[in-house]
């Protein structure tokens, strides 16, 4: 039965000072580092040993990973980094604090844009400051200017079903260092989540999510490994 653990990264720069930051490139805080190097020991004590790791191309994923495989002892691991395991762009609300934006716009509303299924954020001004478009790691894809989860979902699908899928069918143990919506878009789709429940899922940062799958990928057992920070989990499909 293939296992596979689901990392989201530990406080960014940004988490820190409260700002939206979907695709900007925040990197971990030393509080981040921590939550990674700890996510690594629990995965390790967990007796863990994943055969492939993934994660998007964002430095704060990126550093999560290799901070828990040094843990690990395996540093060594074949990863794989792709965009479609970025954070759920933010579209004009990259860079804005979440509470001014909140005292403005009104909590409703950015509730709405930060929780609900469907809804995009206002798309991303042209000539933004926080515009990665141009960003060379970014050569040749038509980045989103803005993402609702279901935005999110349907890009993320395509790399679950034909890179990661494909390597669990094979035998692999994964693992993947990603962010809340990225991950919280493939909770959904394992955990067969409905729409209007999506929303009260939350994952803690650096706390794994060790999921086993059975013949279909279907998960047959889930648990976060900090017990003590767990937040609930949908009921197995
Ligand atoms: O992109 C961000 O700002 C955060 O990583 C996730 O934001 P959220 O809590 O609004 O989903």
């Amino acid at each position: 039965m293939p296992k596979l653990a689901l990392v989201r990264h530990g406080q960014s720069q940004w988490n820190l000072e409260n700002r939206f930051t979907g695709w900007w490139d925040a990197d971990l805080t030393a509080k981040g580092e921590a939550e990674a190097k700890h996510a690594g020991s629990l995965l390790k004590d967990a007796g863990f040993a994943p055969t492939q790791g993934f994660t998007s191309l964002q430095t704060r994923a990126i550093r999560t990973l290799w901070i828990a495989l040094t843990e690990m002892d395996r540093v060594w691991l074949p990863v794989e980094k792709h965009w479609r395991l970025n954070e759920r762009h933010y579209g004009g609300l990259t860079g804005l604090d979440k509470k001014e934006t909140a005292e403005k716009h009104g909590e409703d509303q950015v509730h709405v844009w930060r929780r609900s299924y469907d809804v995009p954020p206002p798309p991303m001004e042209e000539g933004s400051a926080y515009d990665m478009s141009k960003d060379p790691r970014y050569h040749g894809i038509d980045i989103p200017a803005t993402e609702s989860l279901k935005l999110t979902l349907e890009r993320v699908l395509p790399y679950w079903h034909e890179t990661i899928a494909a390597r669990l069918r094979n035998g692999a143990d994964i693992v993947i260092a990603a962010h809340g919506n990225s991950l919280r878009a493939l909770v959904k789709h394992l955990f067969q989540v409905e729409d209007d429940k999506i929303t009260g899922v939350e994952i803690p940062t650096g706390n794994p999510l060790l999921i086993e799958l059975g013949d279909g990928l279907q998960p047959t057992a889930a648990r976060y490994l900090d017990g003590s920070r767990a937040t609930d989990l949908p009921a197995l499909p």
